[in-house]
């Protein structure tokens, strides 16, 4: 099966994909419902295990009771695995309604196996770099990739300041894969988003920005129009 298409297309444009990381989670659909009415097309879910990062957070089960709305309004979930050997979790969040799913080339030593994975459950592959790892780990699964993450924090936690360093790292990564998406996820804020985009990224992944604001669709908005997004 290949890669879902719609997916990989929407990842394609320049756009804000709001973490619903930072969301109130007792009222998490109709927060989800308005980024979406905002104009938000890619909502990120961050998936972390107490391993690869000392939290926890969220698994399939959340990806599943958001699946409906976000694909009924023509929004894809954009899962960020934060664990290890994600491989073994892919067919879970893939059943569940993830359209896109990310693991961390840290976290596996089976990271071509991984996306391949990803691919054959129809979902569109990305992999992800931490802030300590050279853009070159993932030189040798170009071909495999639908998306390339750029953390612009080390990972983990929402609210914390982005790292200058990762715009060039963002520019290096658009030059190593000229003709992939890439996404950065991180402290991005109306006052990084800007930058962000000239270094290359597409998906600016931002989620205190969004919903630690009083009005998260007018912050939407806000970062949107600093990254120049659709
Ligand atoms: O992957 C993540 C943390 O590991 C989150 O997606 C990211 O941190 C978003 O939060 P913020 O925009 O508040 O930095
Ligand atoms: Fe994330």
């Amino acid at each position: 099966m290949p890669a879902n298409e719609t997916a990989t297309e929407l990842l394609r444009a320049t756009r804000i994909a709001p973490s619903i990381l930072s969301a109130d989670f007792a009222r998490l659909g109709a927060q989800v419902d308005e980024v979406i009415a905002a104009g938000a097309r890619v909502i990120h879910v961050d998936v972390m295990d107490g391993h690869f990062v000392p939290p926890i957070t969220m698994g399939p089960i959340v990806v599943s009771a958001l699946a409906d709305r976000v694909h009924a309004a023509g929004a894809i979930l954009d899962v960020h695995l934060m664990i290890e050997r994600p491989e073994r979790q892919v067919a879970e969040f893939a059943k569940a309604g993830a359209d896109s799913i990310t693991v961390h080339a840290e976290a596996t030593p089976h990271l071509n196996y991984a996306l391949a994975a990803i691919r054959d459950a129809g979902v569109s592959a990305a992999a992800a770099v931490n802030p300590g790892t050279p853009v070159g780990a993932l030189a040798e699964v170009g071909a495999l990739l639908d998306m390339a993450l750029c953390m612009s924090v080390n990972p983990g936690w929402g609210g914390q300041p982005f790292i200058a360093a990762s715009l060039d790292k963002l520019a290096r990564l658009r030059g190593l894969l000229p003709s992939t998406a890439i996404e950065v996820d991180g402290g991005v804020d109306a006052k990084t988003a800007g930058p962000c985009a000239e270094h290359g990224a597409g998906v600016l992944v931002a989620g205190s920005a969004i919903f630690g604001a009083k009005d998260p669709a007018a912050a939407y908005a806000a970062l949107a129009q600093a990254a120049g997004a659709v």
